[in-house]
């Protein structure tokens, strides 16, 4: 008989998946279809955590987010061309707000792509994905699936964390090798993220400046959540003295109680503070380009903390740039004010902030309706906000216009990494990608704060949501349109058109969710709203609060009104 053992063979589909968990990944979010179905159903079948969803923008926010929550990529799976344009979109928020990610999308034959010849769902996804990401990439033969998914990783994880495109073939998942050879073809990435340390002359320029400083600020960015370097950051505010201001995505890194938290004091403290430390925050839009009248007429100086060198001097001049990760860089300014003798800021400062605090949450609570009917959109947050204040550990998600601006400054964060909200894009439509994403990467519960239009881009995950159990809340803030729901019927030769702002009166999304089985709470009141939330969050069910909020309250766009162009001619 013959004796020879034909040699053990494996395929592209077991490469991939072999590739993915030597690297310690085991989570996919994405959506199937040819030529991916049977990649994902292995993927299952060798133990890795496979969420299905609706749509593949999701399934890349999930994938996003998970990588922001653990600094190791988040993987979307898609099928090719519509599949993967829909991720792309994941793809680019995520690489704009620095979330290590991998979109990996399944590929038409190259040999018909190339010459343009019809081929089924036929796009070259390569370099369409190229101006959106950090990197993209494309794997041919078998035998490179192990170096090309090592390259992805560390593409997405190194330096500036951020989106990576991989392209896969159809026919490289069919192909065969010998399993040995495959074997030895995995390549564990080593180091991805090395410490990268400031040099001590940019350490010390910094240390001089903020010695030199009267009015000191620290602003805290989402990078600085990232970063996990949390004790180093509390312990420089702490120790420093200096008032600090988180962005959104950085609430929570010291508690939003903190004595030394200068956010109800906003305006005053960018206009009047001297020295600007950024930690983890870029001079975007979002901080209206470190100029303008936002920033008052006093002179800055900036020290600013990145991992890029080309992010310094992108709209002001920066002082004192500190190049490096920011746990290195926060590191070593700790030891500096530590060992140079740092004073606290003067009290005239410290003093000057706590007065404007005081000042204005007084006025805002003589303005505010305690209990307005319908509720606008304090009263309904603040209910929210006394019951998520107990549950320090509950993620929470926030979108919308008004729903987005209020809950940022209404419901207090305790603990680092915990808010995900609409980010450096402002784009609608994170919700339930966020929300899954974070319920099944932390195992702990999510309440996410939509308005009524935001919801309504990923509202159909709620099936998803349904499918896996996942203990989320859904807080919908209905006032029946996009912004509001009073915008009047502008066309003359049609007394029924809609107006272009405007949803169904009264819509009851909770209805929605308990088609899938979860459970719908429909409230019109704080009280309703605190007894619902309280009894959805005890449920651990995947639940949906359709709150009626009144169509009167809030502005256009919120508070980025004023970047709604005017027509001069009515
Ligand atoms: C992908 C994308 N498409 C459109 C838009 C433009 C927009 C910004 S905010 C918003 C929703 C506002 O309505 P909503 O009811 O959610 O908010 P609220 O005032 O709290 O009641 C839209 C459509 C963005 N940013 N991204």
């Amino acid at each position: 008989t013959d004796t020879t053992q034909t040699p053990a063979m494996t395929d592209g589909f077991h490469l991939v998946i072999d590739a993915l968990k030597h690297n310690d990944i085991d989570t996919i979010f994405g959506l199937v279809g040819i030529p991916i179905t049977d990649l994902c159903r292995l993927a299952q079948a060798q133990g890795m955590r496979f969420i299905g969803f609706r749509h593949e923008q999701h399934a890349g926010n999930a994938a996003a987010i998970a990588g922001y929550i653990t600094q190791k990529p988040g993987i979307c799976m898609t099928v090719s061309a519509p599949g993967f344009l829909n991720g792309l979109t994941a793809l680019a928020n995520a690489t704009t707000n620095c979330f290590p990610m991998i979109l990996i999308s399944g590929s038409s034959e190259r040999e018909i792509v190339d010459l343009q010849q019809g081929d089924y769902e036929e796009m070259d996804q390569l370099n369409a994905a190229k101006p959106y990401c950090k990197a993209s990439y494309r794997i041919n033969r078998a035998e490179d699936i192990g170096i090309g998914i090592a390259r992805a990783i560390r593409a997405a994880v190194s330096g500036r964390p951020g989106g990576v495109y991989l392209d896969l073939p159809a026919q490289l998942l069919a192909q065969t090798l010998d399993a040995e050879k495959g074997r030895k073809s995995l390549v564990k990435v080593v180091d991805p993220v090395p410490r990268q340390l400031p040099a001590p002359e940019s350490v010390q320029r910094a240390l001089d400046l903020l010695k030199s400083a009267k009015k000191p600020l620290i602003l805290l960015g989402k990078g600085a959540a990232y970063a996990q370097a949390d004790a180093d950051i509390r312990a420089f505010v702490e120790n420093s003295g200096i008032p600090y201001l988180p962005m959104s995505m950085a609430k929570g890194l010291l508690p939003d109680t903190h004595a030394q938290s200068a956010s109800a004091a906003r305006s005053f403290v960018l206009a009047e503070a001297d020295v600007v430390v950024l930690i983890g925050a870029r001079l975007n839009w979002l901080l209206s380009h470190g100029k303008g009248k936002t920033w008052g007429s006093v002179p800055k100086q900036f020290i600013q903390i990145d991992i890029s060198p080309t992010e310094i001097d992108s709209n002001v001049p920066i002082a004192a740039p500190l190049i490096g990760d920011i746990g290195s860089c926060v590191s070593a300014l700790l030891k500096g004010i530590e060992t140079n003798g740092h004073s606290k800021p003067d009290a005239a400062w410290t003093g000057a902030i706590y007065e404007r605090k005081d000042k204005n949450l007084t006025k805002m609570a003589a303005t505010l309706d305690l209990n307005p009917s319908p509720m606008n959109f304090h009263s309904a947050l603040r209910a929210i906000r006394d019951i998520l204040k107990t549950r320090p550990d509950i993620n929470v998600v926030n979108e919308g216009a008004n729903t987005l601006d209020y809950a940022r400054s209404i419901i207090d964060m305790y603990e680092p990494r915990k808010r995900f909200d609409s980010g450096t894009w402002g784009i609608m439509g994170i919700g339930m990608g966020y929300a899954i994403g974070a319920a099944v990467i932390s195992g702990k519960p999510v309440v996410a704060i939509e308005g009524d239009s935001a919801f309504g881009f990923s509202g159909m995950e709620l099936e998803t949501i349904c499918r896996y159990d996942l203990p989320i809340v859904t807080i919908v803030f209905n006032n029946n349109g996009v912004y509001k729901g009073t915008d009047p019927n502008l066309n003359p030769n049609n007394a029924n058109d809609v107006p272009v702002t405007s949803f169904v009166k009264g819509a009851r999304y909770d209805k929605m969710i308990e088609a899938f089985g979860g459970i719908g709470y429909h409230v019109t009141t704080p009280a309703e709203m605190t007894a619902a939330l309280s009894k959805a969050i005890a449920s651990g069910k995947p639940s949906l609060i359709n709150a009626v909020i009144d169509p009167n309250a809030g502005t256009e766009s919120g508070r980025l009104t004023n970047l709604n162009p005017q027509s001069g001619k009515k």
